[in-house]
């Protein structure tokens, strides 16, 4: 059977990638453990702490354009979002989750670069804690090492 070419990217951040990171601070204490780990997922696989930039909006719901005015300044190759998204009493958790993650994947096909989804929608503030450094792991640094592996991967289209 002939030989196929398969692309795939490398989890080695490459020389001088700048990553910018979008995060919310509702949830605050979530968040920033969220953040944390993003930073050392991307530091840890190359990236200088010098390119990394994050900024802080309210909510989730205000992630995607931040996400967006980021993209379009031209000075990231890649950008990650990260939040924390629990449900309460009524429905507007339905409502913020189906347009963060809307918005979020509709900025990375408009600026064809790579923007990670680093949300947690949880039901409850447990199963925000286990994903965001605990037993479930770091959402953040997974989404640090995509966000790499993508960039890398982009770079050979
Ligand atoms: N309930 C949560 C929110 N709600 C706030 C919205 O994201 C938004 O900031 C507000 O509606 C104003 O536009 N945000 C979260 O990040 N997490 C939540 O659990
Ligand atoms: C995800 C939310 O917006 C939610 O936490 C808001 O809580 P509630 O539905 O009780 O107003």
């Amino acid at each position: 059977m002939k030989e196929i070419k398969v692309l795939e990217g490398k989890v080695v951040a490459p020389e001088g990638m700048k990553v910018g990171i979008v995060a919310s601070r509702f949830n605050e204490i979530i968040v920033n453990k969220l953040l944390g780990g993003a930073v050392d997922g991307l530091v840890r696989h190359g990236v200088e702490e010098e390119n990394i930039t994050a900024a802080w909006v309210p909510g989730a719901f205000e992630i995607p354009v931040a996400a967006s005015a980021m993209a379009k300044s031209g000075k990231y190759d890649a950008i990650i979002c990260v939040g924390a998204v629990i449900r309460g009493d009524t429905t507007h958790y339905d409502y913020v989750c189906s347009e963060v993650s809307k918005g979020i994947a509709q900025v990375g096909l408009a600026e064809k670069m790579p923007v990670l989804f680093g949300v947690l929608t949880t039901e409850n503030i447990e199963q925000a804690i286990a994903r965001a450094g605990s037993k479930g792991g770091n959402k953040g640094y997974d989404c640090a090492l995509s966000a790499i592996e993508m960039v890398n991967l982009m770079r050979q289209f």
